[in-house]
Formats: structure tokens, sequence, C-alpha cells
């Protein structure tokens, strides 16, 4: 039975300003929940965005808040022996707060793995994966400095995959900036931006015949996350693959974007789809309709990242890698044991829950006070 539910906000200073088209990220802003059950056990969850408001509709406080003053009261003295009632039942009683609910849902499943000694991996029906690639986000906004940190992490083999956040300026600059970091780091490295639906459509196709000129592989939500029209023409213009990410929250988005002909890719992201569960059925829905998946992240800290991990796990394929990086963008970690990346990806734990433990100390160091 649910005894507490506790949520703090941590702020943790980023490795370097973080550059995307809507925002510069210094410190990441990550709320934390905690579920207490009868006999002492705890399961942590994560709900994290970008920029406070700037990202999406959620922010870091209203996550907090609406767990706190709408999801614990429902909770507590429930039992956790079934978490897809339970997160139904949320869902028929809270509208949207997708973040939050992702946040708590983690937290469940990371409570009843624990009570049947199982990783989160297994309650969704079991890993096919124990490794998955992971790349990295080139967004310092300085073309040497990105190319610097790229040359290091493949020397390190930490990752060989490299996505550009651009949008800030000019199609022509970015371009440049774009194809100076390809020509630096030769074919063997993939390379995909995103622009964070920066860009119209004609700036997008003439941005989209230039970086398919410079043999980028991927362009990410290149216009407004709503105009579905222009992803579908864009992705059926061009050779460069087009990846939706802001357009697709959940899995009827996925059905509505697939229905309209787009024969992209989809970034998946459990705190868009309210949760693990929410983020496998847009998988299933991408996978019957033809189109390719992708591994996203808000940016999470590790407790964020394993739990999607978890569910990346039990996916046959993820055609287009993943970006579980967040952890590594942050200069400190609230976890015991971080998770270990290496052979250009990371590692998905097989202990029970989601295999990571809190560092309390660490935690009241960086928790918010107010
Ligand atoms: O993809 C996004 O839009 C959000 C996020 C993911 C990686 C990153 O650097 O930013
Ligand atoms: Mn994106």
């Amino acid at each position: 039975m649910i005894t507490q539910i506790q949520t703090y906000i941590v702020d943790i200073p980023t490795i370097r300003p973080h550059k995307l088209s809507m925002t510069s990220m210094a410190v990441q802003s990550m709320v934390i929940v905690r579920i207490t059950d009868s006999e002492g056990r705890q399961g942590i969850g994560e709900g994290t965005t970008i920029g406070g408001l700037a990202y999406g509709p959620e922010s870091p406080e209203s996550i907090k808040t609406n767990i706190d003053s709408y999801f614990a009261p429902y909770l507590k003295g429930k039992s956790v022996d079934n978490p897809r009632a339970l997160m139904n039942q949320l869902n028929t009683l809270f509208r949207g707060n997708g973040l939050a609910k992702s946040a708590v849902q983690t937290a469940l499943l990371d409570l009843r793995g624990q009570q049947l000694g199982v990783p989160v991996s297994s309650l969704l029906g079991g890993a096919c994966h124990a490794h998955l690639p992971c790349l990295w986000v080139l967004a310092s906004g300085n073309t040497d400095k990105d190319i610097y940190e790229a040359k290091k992490m493949i020397a390190e083999r930490r990752h060989n995959i490299f996505k550009i956040k651009i949008g800030s300026r000019s199609v022509r600059d970015d371009v440049a900036h774009v194809a100076a970091i390809k020509a630096a780091l030769g074919d063997s490295v993939s390379i995909r931006v995103d622009v964070n639906q920066a860009w119209t459509e004609s700036q997008a196709a003439l941005g989209m015949a230039a970086l398919q000129e410079a043999g980028i592989d991927w362009v990410e939500q290149p216009t407004l996350a709503k105009d579905y029209a222009s992803l579908v023409r864009l992705a059926n213009k061009f050779n460069i693959g087009v990846m939706a990410d802001e357009s697709v929250a959940d899995s009827a988005d996925c059905f509505d974007l697939a229905a309209r002909g787009f024969n992209g890719s989809v970034a998946l992201k459990i705190g868009k789809a309210g949760g693990l569960f929410g983020a496998l059925d847009a998988a299933a829905v991408c996978s019957a309709a033809g189109v390719g998946l992708y591994g996203g992240t808000l940016l999470e800290g590790t407790i964020g990242t394993v739990a999607a991990l978890h569910a990346w796990s039990t996916l046959p394929a993820i055609e287009a890698s993943t970006e579980m990086f967040g952890p590594l963008l942050q200069r400190d970690d609230i976890v015991k044991t971080p998770l270990n990346y290496h052979e250009f990806g990371v590692d998905i734990p097989a202990t029970p829950g989601l295999g990571v433990e809190l560092d309390e100390d660490k935690l009241r160091e960086y928790a918010r006070k107010n």
C-alpha cells in the first residue's frame, strides 16, 4: 500500500550552455518523485522539461504542484499491485500533464519491480537489448567547440552519432555550421540536426536541400509542431530523413501523422506520452505504419533516462538510434551509481526496479529549498 508521495525540484548545472532554437540551458531542473509503500520500499521517478515553459506546456513547478495537489491524494492508501490500472484511473480523473504522469508511473513501476524482484523491462514484457546505442547532441553554438567536443567523444568511444541543435540563426549560417562539422568528422560519422520548429516550410526546403548535399542524415522537427502537412510534404520531397518530435506526443498523434502519409521517423519520449506505457503504444502504431523509431529525451537525469531505456529495451528495433545522454550533460548526479556509457551506447540495468538508487546527500544538496 502507498503510504507517502514526496516530490522535489532538483536543479543541477549543465557541463556547458546547451543552446536550442528557443532557449539556452545552463541548469537542468528535474522533478523527482519518491513513492513509499507500507513495507518501507521506495520507488523513484522523474518528470523533466527544458527551459521552464520555453519548450512545452508543463514546467518543473507545474509538475510538482499537480503531483502534490491532485495525483498524490488519489494514490495514497492504494495498492501498487497494478500500476497500469492506477495510471488508467489517473488518466480518467486528471487531463494532460504527461510529464507529471510519466514521473509517477516511473515511480510506481520502480516500486512494483522491487516488490517482485524484477527489472522494470520485465514488467513491460522483457528486454530485447542489454545495451543500446546513444548519440550526443552538439549545442555549444560554436563550430570549433562542437568539432572538438565530437572528436573527443569519438576518441573515447562514447558516441559516434551526433545531433546538432540549429534554428536560432539564419538558415545559411546554420547550414555552414553543420556542413563544417560534418566535413571535419568525415563519412564514418552520422550527423543529424534538430531545428525545434524554427523554420517555415520554404526555409526548410532551402535548408534541407543544402543539408542533404552536405551529407546530413536526418532533420528533426523542421517546422511547427501542428503543421503536419509540411512535415509530410518535406519527408516526401527529400531523401534526407525527417524526424517528428514536438509534432507527436502519443499514439493518437502518431496515427494521425502516419495516416497523412508521413514516411519519416518519430522521437518517442516517455514524458510526452505520459509514461512508458504510452510511449510503447506510440511505438506500436509507428511500427505498424512503417514509421521508424527513435529513443528520445527531454534531457532527463539518470532516473528519467533509465526509465526510458527500460521501455526502449523492449522494442525489437529502434531504427534511428537513441539520444539517452541526458545524465552526461549534467555536472553531477543524484543516484549512487551512474549509468554505464561505453562502446557508443549505454547499458540497461537488469537489477530489480529501475536499477538505480537515490544518493540522499546529493538529493539534499541540489533540491530546491523553497
Ligand atoms: O529533441 C529535443 O527537442 C529536446 C532535447 C533532446 C536532446 C536535446 O539536446 O534536446
Ligand atoms: Mn527534438
